[in-house]
């Protein structure tokens, strides 16, 4: 069959593509144009993004495949960059990555691979796609340390009917860089990305900063009560259930505390007593990977956290979820429902109103 193959320059999406090659496919490779950190940092010859694009074409000639380099940077800098930024501005903590596989990766390469004749779009991504009774399913990849089902949460049942992930029954990235080596790939030892790759060395509040300064101005720590206990340089700098870096006057005599809201619009920074929580979680934006319906599940509320046991109930405008125990997540961020390994559905965590006088 024929398949698209989104290459990032990476070993991931770079195995991908030599394994759906060997295996007598008719592959055809994209790569993405997101961004240039040579324009975004304002130094020259800082372009990773260019010696990416390289990277997928060097291992394109070497599968000898035809190679497309797609320029998607004004519509990475809306749906992605953009969103990142104001969403810091209003006090939550986005996901980009949710965001880049939502708009970019499945919703517009999805379409291209229609447009090419392609029955699939293959990704490096560390998921498994499996066939069930309601068609086509999310699961965990086979290596728990490498899953990225949390990130793809909101890839529509269709676009997933269309998709292919080759890497999800890989038992670990040591398998896939020697699979690389063996299949004598350009990029066998190239490391592994960065967490964002568009904010460089790690700088996100940089990043917001240019965008939406107000995202970084200064401002107080309150308590839920109303009372000034420090100061603070951006709401953009902190995150709900944060509990370091708070300052020393935030640390009343000692004592612990934890971020529990952010008012971007009084620019405060509340802080509450650790073990703060609620048990009810508002969502947005929900994604169902199933037929939606109340359902008992686990719950993920960030990337790298634990599973909480929940109700989950779909209403007019998103879900509810109901946790067994109290939780502090923070606004902005995904909430997955999963039951075993499969993911039945995730939105998007709406901001809990701050109850500062
Ligand atoms: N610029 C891009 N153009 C096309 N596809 C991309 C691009 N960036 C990422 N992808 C696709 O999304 C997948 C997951 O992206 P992620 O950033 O998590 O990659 P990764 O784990 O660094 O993988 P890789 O080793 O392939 O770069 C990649 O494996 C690839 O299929």
């Amino acid at each position: 069959m024929r398949v698209l193959v989104a290459m990032s320059g990476g070993v991931d999406s770079s195995v991908v593509a030599a394994l759906l090659s060997r295996a007598g496919h008719d592959v055809i490779g994209v790569t993405l144009q997101l961004y240039d950190h040579g324009a975004a940092t304002g130094r020259k010859g800082a372009c990773c993004a260019g010696q990416d694009i390289h990277d997928a074409r060097r291992v394109a000639d070497h599968l000898g495949i035809p190679h497309y380099v797609i320029d998607a940077e004004a519509r990475f800098r809306d749906a992605v960059i953009a969103d990142f930024a104001d969403s810091y501005a209003v006090g939550e903590t986005p996901v980009p990555c949710v965001r880049c596989n939502q708009s970019v990766k499945f919703g517009d390469l999805v379409a291209l691979a229609a447009d090419l004749g392609a029955e699939r779009l293959a990704t490096g991504h560390y998921v498994r796609r499996l066939d069930g009774p309601e068609g086509a399913e999310l699961h965990r990849a086979v290596d728990p340390a490498r899953d990225q089902s949390w990130f793809l949460f909101a890839t529509t049942r269709a676009q997933l009917e269309r998709s292919l992930f080759p890497l999800g029954e890989m038992p670990d990235k040591a398998a896939v860089r020697a699979e690389a080596g063996r299949l004598g790939l350009p990029v066998a030892a190239k490391p592994d990305s960065q967490d964002i790759c568009f904010v460089p060395q790690g700088s996100y509040v940089d990043m917001v900063a240019r965008l939406r300064p107000e995202a970084v101005a200064a401002g107080e720590i309150v308590t839920e009560a109303g009372e000034v206990v420090g100061q603070h340089d951006g709401v953009a700098r902190y995150t709900v259930g944060q509990a370091k870096r708070l300052g020393m006057a935030a640390q009343a005599g000692g004592s612990r505390r934890v971020v529990v809201a952010l008012d971007a619009a009084r620019r405060r920074v509340v802080v509450g007593a650790p073990g703060a929580g609620t048990r009810l979680v508002r969502l947005r934006e929900v994604n169902w990977l199933t037929a939606p319906r109340p359902l008992r599940c686990a719950v993920k509320l960030r990337a790298r956290d634990s599973l909480h046991p929940a109700e989950v109930v779909p209403t007019a405008d998103g879900a509810e979820v109901r946790l067994d125990a109290p939780v502090l997540p923070a606004p902005g961020q995904g909430c997955v429902f999963y039951t075993g390994e499969r993911v039945l559905g995730g939105g998007f965590i709406r901001p809990i109103p701050a109850s500062s006088g």
